[in-house]
């Protein structure tokens, strides 16, 4: 696939999915529950962090046992790392930031690569390699909606994932700028619900969550 078509892969799955939520799986059992109540509250796509052990098993199994999903991998720092969700199945995937290693690998990677970045300069180095498409991290501490309005002067074809600090009360306002395709976070999934396995408030706070977004 050549970078062209991986910033239109990467596009179309992030602005049919709207929300991309960031998922770190505490226990196995999690996974298919999680995932189908994400799925129930109308999202489309899942980031799987690689932030704990059972990061990779869930990009596995998830590929297997729930086909309809895309399932991306997260928390992705170096090229080991990506040729190991590579291999498990990943059909994005998406860092906290950018390396020079990284970047490169993403170029040579079969599926697209969302890099992070949090300023000029680092979107100048995945420009130059390609990249139009990008995680903007953390989002809120990076500027907000004000950075992102600000680097669509110089960066005029170039589209972002903010993530980090979005919620409720700012992800209409981030979706309704032009150069925002979708928002990443993890606001809809609550900690005590997801400890406690109440797949039910999982579900319900995802379709509120996208409602809103329709509304704003
Ligand atoms: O693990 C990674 O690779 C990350 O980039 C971090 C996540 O994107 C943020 O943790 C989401 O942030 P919140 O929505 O503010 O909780």
């Amino acid at each position: 696939m050549t970078m062209d078509q991986k910033n239109v892969l990467i596009e179309k799955i992030c602005t049919e999915a709207r929300i991309l939520p960031v998922i770190t799986i505490g226990r196995e059992e999690q996974i298919l529950p999680l995932a189908d109540a994400l799925a129930a509250g109308g999202l489309t796509a899942l980031e799987i962090t690689l932030r704990s052990a059972h990061g990779l098993t869930a990009i596995r199994r998830l590929r297997q046992e729930r086909p309809n999903l895309c399932v991306g991998a997260g928390t992705v720092l170096d090229k080991r790392m990506m040729d190991e969700v590579e291999a498990a199945g990943a059909q994005f995937i998406v860092s906290p930031g950018c390396t020079d290693e990284l970047l490169q690998a993403g170029v040579n990677c079969s599926v697209p690569l969302l890099a992070g970045i949090s300023n000029a300069s680092d979107i100048m180095r995945g420009y130059a390699l390609g990249y139009r498409r990008f995680k903007l991290f953390p989002a809120e501490v990076c500027g907000g909606v004000a950075a992102i309005k600000a680097l669509g002067g110089p960066f005029a074809d170039v589209r972002f994932c903010p993530t980090g600090g979005v919620n409720a009360s700012n992800a209409a306002q981030y979706l309704s700028l032009p150069n925002v395709m979708c928002v990443g976070g993890t606001w809809m999934i609550d900690g005590a619900a997801l400890k406690s396995g109440d797949w039910a408030a999982i579900q319900q706070a995802t379709a509120e969550a996208l409602a809103s977004l329709a509304k704003g």
